[in-house]
């Protein structure tokens, strides 16, 4: 069985979806254009905190059709620690958060995070959007498997004592031009195989689609079809270097 099709979290989604097309109906109807898309990578680039502050208001969150292709990565690969790079509300937090649950009720597990070592470590820039998606999660029934650090995601994703498991899933849905960057804070802690999920991945961003493109780096990238209408690049991404620090262990 799965959560997101039926019962309270599919229906929490279903009206968080409803949510956001309301107060993203605005910005959205320019967002996707290209000119757009190079006008918000420029503010970025000149004032992080400002470009994210004026969008505090705005959830920006996965489609759901990119929600269920989350949910399913997240289950396919039996992932047990994901990292999310851009939480703002919390949606795509649920689908991720949704998955692990679902994952360790089928492995008969205490669905606990504690207890199996695992959970989503999602980040926000805003303190406000951490909050509303804290209060999703809870909303959701899955508050426990989920932790928002709050601030600029290369640094909150640095370890910190005891951080050393090993990461089997990663979205990038957080500023344009910081995916790289974020990648190379988490890419030692990679399992081989992880999968690495990029919204809104653009060519002229940071250098992360180069990146991820060329295999000597020891990753097999993938353009996905979901929502190209809008001009996002998505982009699915394996780790097929060997990685990991030495001496990471899984949990
Ligand atoms: C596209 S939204 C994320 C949507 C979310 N993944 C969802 O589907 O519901 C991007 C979010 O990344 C946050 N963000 C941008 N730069 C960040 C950074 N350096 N560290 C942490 N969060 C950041 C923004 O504040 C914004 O809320």
């Amino acid at each position: 069985m799965d959560s997101i099709s039926t019962g309270p979290i599919a229906n929490l989604l279903e009206k968080l979806h409803h949510e956001a097309e309301a107060a993203d109906k605005p910005l959205m109807e320019h967002f996707f254009y290209q000119a757009a898309i190079d006008k918000m990578i420029q503010s970025e680039t000149k004032d992080l905190g400002a470009a994210y502050s004026e969008l505090a208001g705005n959830f920006l969150s996965v489609s759901p059709q990119f929600g269920r292709f989350l949910y399913a990565c997240a289950r396919a690969s039996r992932a047990r620690r994901i990292v999310e790079f851009g939480s703002s509300m919390g949606v795509s937090t649920i689908y991720l958060a949704a998955a692990l649950r679902d994952n360790n009720n089928n492995n008969n597990n205490n669905s606990s995070s504690s207890s199996t070592g695992g959970g989503v470590i999602g980040t926000e820039l805003e303190l406000s959007k951490a909050e509303r998606a804290m209060s999703n999660l809870s909303a959701a029934g899955l508050a426990d498997l989920v932790e928002i650090r709050v601030g600029d995601a290369r640094e909150t994703l640095l370890l910190g004592a005891g951080e050393d498991g090993e990461i089997d899933m990663v979205l990038l849905d957080g500023a344009f031009t910081l995916y790289l960057d974020v990648l190379k804070v988490l890419e030692p802690r990679l399992r081989p195989g992880a999968l690495i999920i990029g919204e809104n991945c653009f060519r002229q961003a940071g250098g992360y689609v180069d990146y991820v493109s060329d295999p000597a780096n020891g990753y097999l990238s993938v353009p996905l079809p979901f929502d190209a209408h809008t001009h996002r690049g998505n982009l699915l991404s394996v780790r097929t270097g060997t990685g990991g620090r030495s001496g990471a262990v899984r949990q």
